[in-house]
């Protein structure tokens, strides 16, 4: 019976799962650490790779692999395979100008607000999370390194090409940058894809890379886009001699973004939206049809099957959660234990969870801000509570903006690593004000990447029918107090 291995190469870690590619039943996994940074050298991502195998028992006995990675990253390679510059990631904001700049060019050329001229062409309005965005920065600020561009990779193309034996010459390994792939539900992150062109295949869209590196379309024709391979095609074949019989000639699946691929590893259908809070805080739904929303809340992404994947991305999940403890000084239960001592709404206390700035709400420079403090709400529960109650509105803003998109909203599931917070549990039905279903801890990007590469064996319509982890439901009465209070203060900073 077949093994198959899904692989998260997410923003703080990668986590790699084993499992039968029949039933789905898990066989093993392991994990390494990424570093801290919003620019990582994508070498670091390699390395890690290999640590998680070597964590998850070796894959030699994998029959086939897919990676899931985190979105949007720049990876820009020269001529020889060498990654020219470290990779900008999707939670750096130094291109939030690029983007602004980007808006008004496209508009422009289009004779239209540049957000609507975004919107149709590509289903996003960029800001600075966008790949296009952060060519447009290397432009303008590294206008050398620009000049060396051969190709423009993602995160997880990059990985699999590294997968595949291909890698830097300087490294005795072939630069073949024509065996970079990725696949659609990644490319339509970057800004220059449109996911639902070609009759719904999604095609690149050349001038956008051209206006975002500033050249003319001509000039940007000899730069290589990794070859986007459809949902259920095999990207190529691990190369043994790379990484010693970690990968000893598995079938490689095309991969996605993470989002993607934890709608797959959910089994998510229509009507399911996931709630994920992880590094960043996402809230993503299937979508047979694309979505183009002007106001930039909602980003028009594809999925891993050939559908759509509308999302509202924040900047401020987890790590808000990290934050308040230590701010604190408690571990993870002793956070969320606080916070559920504190009564719903924090007796007015709120916080505006803009840490790192922000991207939905496009406000890459805002700062966080505690609005309501009094004596009363001076105490260690309050503010474990605000923390959480902050972050899950900014989440709950994500997923109106869903629903004005006409994206049904039946069922929520919450994942990520702070999904493990019973407090994040417990106050997100108050906050959403809707049951909320909490699958079992595990790691569903990693897991759909695995169901991917399960579909690339069978060569089906459809992926293997993997039988779904239990679930809790956790129901509790809306309070909209949360939210109104949130709604007040949220623009004062
Ligand atoms: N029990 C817990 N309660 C709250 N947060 C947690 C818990 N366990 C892990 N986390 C947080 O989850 C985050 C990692 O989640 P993960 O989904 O793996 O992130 P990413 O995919 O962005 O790398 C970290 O910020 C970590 O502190
Ligand atoms: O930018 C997005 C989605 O548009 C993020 O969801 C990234 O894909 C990073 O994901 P995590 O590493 O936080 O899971």
């Amino acid at each position: 019976m077949p093994l198959v291995a899904g692989v998260d190469s997410s923003t703080q870690s990668c986590k790699i799962v084993v499992r039968d590619a029949a039933t789905g039943a898990l066989v093993r996994s392991g994990s390494a650490r990424h570093p801290d940074g919003t620019e990582v050298n994508p070498g670091a991502w390699w390395t890690a790779f290999q640590e998680a195998a070597i964590a998850a028992g070796g894959l030699a006995d994998v029959s086939a692999l897919a990676v899931g990675g985190q979105q949007h990253g720049m990876v820009v390679l020269d001529s020889e395979g060498e990654v020219i510059r470290p990779a900008l990631l999707w939670n750096d904001t130094r291109s939030a100008q690029a983007a602004a700049d980007l808006i008004v060019d496209l508009g422009a050329a289009a004779g239209v607000p540049g957000e609507q001229a975004w919107a149709e062409a590509v289903g996003t309005v960029p800001v600075a999370s966008i790949t296009a965005t952060k060519l447009r920065w290397l432009a303008d600020a590294e206008p050398e390194n620009a000049g060396r561009i051969a190709a423009v990779a993602l995160p997880h193309d990059w990985l699999t090409w590294r997968i595949a034996g291909f890698g830097p010459r300087s490294q005795g390994l072939e630069p073949d940058l024509a065996a970079l792939t990725t696949d659609r539900s990644d490319a339509s992150g970057t800004g220059y894809f449109d996911a639902a062109g070609s009759d719904g295949a999604g095609e690149y869209r050349r001038d956008l890379l051209a206006l975002a590196l500033r050249r003319d379309v001509a000039d940007v024709e000899s730069i290589v886009l990794p070859r986007v391979v459809a949902p259920a095609e095999s990207a190529g074949s691990g190369d043994a001699q790379v990484v010693g019989d970690a990968v000893g000639g598995a079938v490689l699946g095309a991969g996605a973004g993470d989002n993607a691929a934890a709608a797959l590893g959910l089994g998510m259908v229509t009507g399911d939206v996931a709630v994920s809070i992880g590094t960043s805080g996402v809230v993503s739904a299937i979508a047979g049809a694309p979505t183009s929303d002007v106001s930039g809340m909602v980003t028009g992404f594809a999925d891993a099957t050939g559908a759509y994947l509308p999302l509202a991305c924040t900047l401020n999940a987890s790590r808000v959660l990290d934050a308040a403890r230590a701010v604190i000084g408690v571990d993870h239960a002793g956070l969320s234990r606080l916070a559920l001592q504190a009564p719903g709404g924090a007796d007015g206390l709120v916080l505006v969870p803009y840490l790192e700035g922000e991207r939905t709400p496009n406000r890459p420079d805002a700062t966080g801000t505690v609005h309501g403090l009094t004596l009363k709400s001076s105490t260690p529960e309050h503010f474990a509570r605000a923390y959480v109650e902050g972050m899950l509105c900014g989440l709950a803003d994500g997923l109106d903006a869903l629903r004005e998109q006409g994206v049904a909203v039946e069922r929520l599931l919450l994942i990520g690593g702070g999904a493990q917070s019973e407090a994040v549990r417990r106050v997100a039905p108050e906050v959403f004000g809707m049951p909320v279903v909490v699958p079992e801890p595990g790691e569903y990007v990693a897991d759909g990447a695995a169901r991917q590469a399960a579909w690339v064996l069978t060569g089906d319509e459809n992926p293997p029918a993997w039988t779904t982890s239990s679930t809790r439901t956790y129901e509790a009465e809306a309070v909209p107090a949360i939210r109104q209070r949130y709604a007040e203060v949220r623009d004062l900073s």
